[in-house]
């Protein structure tokens, strides 16, 4: 069932247009990431969304009630941000109990609620320190232990795990998801970390400069890009993108109506082989190559050219670079982009099957 929807939100800063005619319906229960680069407006889609900015025109529903209109107290959502926004001179407790305290709830519930949202979220030695004495996935803790203590069905988290450490993330993302999924929260969540998105989320908003570029699972986005900015985007490495004029004719299935040099071809990485020269599609050359555990990136030059691409193999490999070799790949491996617009082609290359192409078209 639609639990919320945006439509044709616009909101503008100073003149500027931030968000630019943002359309999304959410499912009660799912966990969406709105994932991004710096300032292409994610932050802004949250705060419009809580009631925090107000938007130029476009509407907001949750549970089929407009809420555009409301304020922020009005719109029964809860927020966790970035710096966590706890108060420093209350213990945890008080920070938990604020929102229901200034909210004028049922005070004979408040040890009960303390009592889950502690349990659920091992806050139960903490709660007489203050947020100084905690460490920061402590304080991410009762950050998160406020919005749900408010029992709230949408939640927002503004990239709630940027000030932890790696390892650390790794583990609040499953625990995030883990409450997310057993209290059939419905999450937006902020990250402009495509493998935060990519493992968490049941559907990612990929935005650029305002605009959401794309939208759907993270498969979807690694395998259907819409865009060679979702190409680029989404994936480690992301997808190797060189003019199709980078390798030679005979090489080159062309979509119809296209030239050569108004089409990028795009390869992911895993897609490539490396052979002796001989047997590659086209020539290179290789500049070096990395080992990162489960496989080895190597990178390499294309013969007669600047472009470099990346092949990722399984497993640890030695190169010696300088090596001449030789790429392959595999036809229905190719992704082509529109040079100008960036816009992914789905016309078929003349006389080519390509499964991707049917599937999106
Ligand atoms: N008060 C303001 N006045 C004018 N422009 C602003 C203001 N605040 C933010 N912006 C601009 O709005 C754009 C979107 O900002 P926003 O914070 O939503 O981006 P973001 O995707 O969340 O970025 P980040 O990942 O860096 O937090 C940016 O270009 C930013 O410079």
């Amino acid at each position: 069932m639609t639990f919320l929807v945006l439509h044709q939100l616009q909101t503008s800063r100073g003149g500027k247009i931030i968000l630019n005619n943002v359309s999304l319906q959410v499912d009660e229960g799912e966990f969406i990431a709105i994932l991004g680069p710096s300032g292409c407006g994610k932050t802004t889609l949250l705060r419009t969304l809580a009631g925090l900015e107000t938007a130029d025109h476009g509407q907001i529903y949750l549970q089929q009630q407009e809420i555009s209109q409301l304020p922020p107290s009005g719109r029964q959502l809860a927020m966790v941000f970035q710096s966590y926004a706890l108060f420093p001179h209350l213990t945890i407790r008080e920070n938990l109990l604020f929102g229901p305290r200034a909210r004028g709830e049922d005070r004979k519930q408040f040890a009960s609620r303390l009592q889950e949202v502690a349990g659920l979220l091992e806050l139960e030695p903490l709660l007489d320190r203050r947020p100084g004495e905690l460490s920061g996935g402590q304080q991410q803790r009762v950050a998160l232990g406020r919005a749900i203590i408010a029992r709230r069905k949408l939640c927002l988290m503004d990239e709630p795990l940027s000030n932890l450490d790696a390892r650390l993330r790794q583990t609040m993302r499953r625990e995030i998801r883990q409450l997310q999924q057993s209290l059939g929260l419905t999450m937006l969540y902020v990250t402009h970390d495509q493998s935060e998105a990519m493992s968490m989320a049941d559907r990612i908003v990929l935005m650029n400069n305002g605009c959401m570029e794309q939208c759907g699972t993270p498969a979807e986005l690694y395998q259907q890009p819409a865009s060679m900015f979702v190409a680029n985007f989404i994936g480690s490495p992301p997808m190797n993108l060189f003019p199709l004029t980078a390798i030679p004719p005979q090489q080159r299935y062309l979509p119809s109506a296209e030239t050569a040099a108004d089409v990028v071809l795009g390869l992911r990485a895993e897609s490539l082989t490396l052979t002796s020269p001989a047997h590659g599609r086209v020539q290179a050359t290789l500049i070096s190559h990395e080992f990162m555990g489960s496989d080895t990136r190597i990178l390499c030059r294309l013969a007669g050219g600047s472009e470099v691409v990346t092949v990722k193999m399984e497993g640890l490999r030695h190169f010696e670079p300088g090596t001449p070799v030789g790429l392959a790949w595999d036809d229905q491996a190719e992704y082509r982009f529109h040079r100008h617009s960036g816009q992914r082609i789905l016309s078929g290359p003349a006389g080519l099957p390509d499964q991707r192409f049917h599937a999106l078209s």
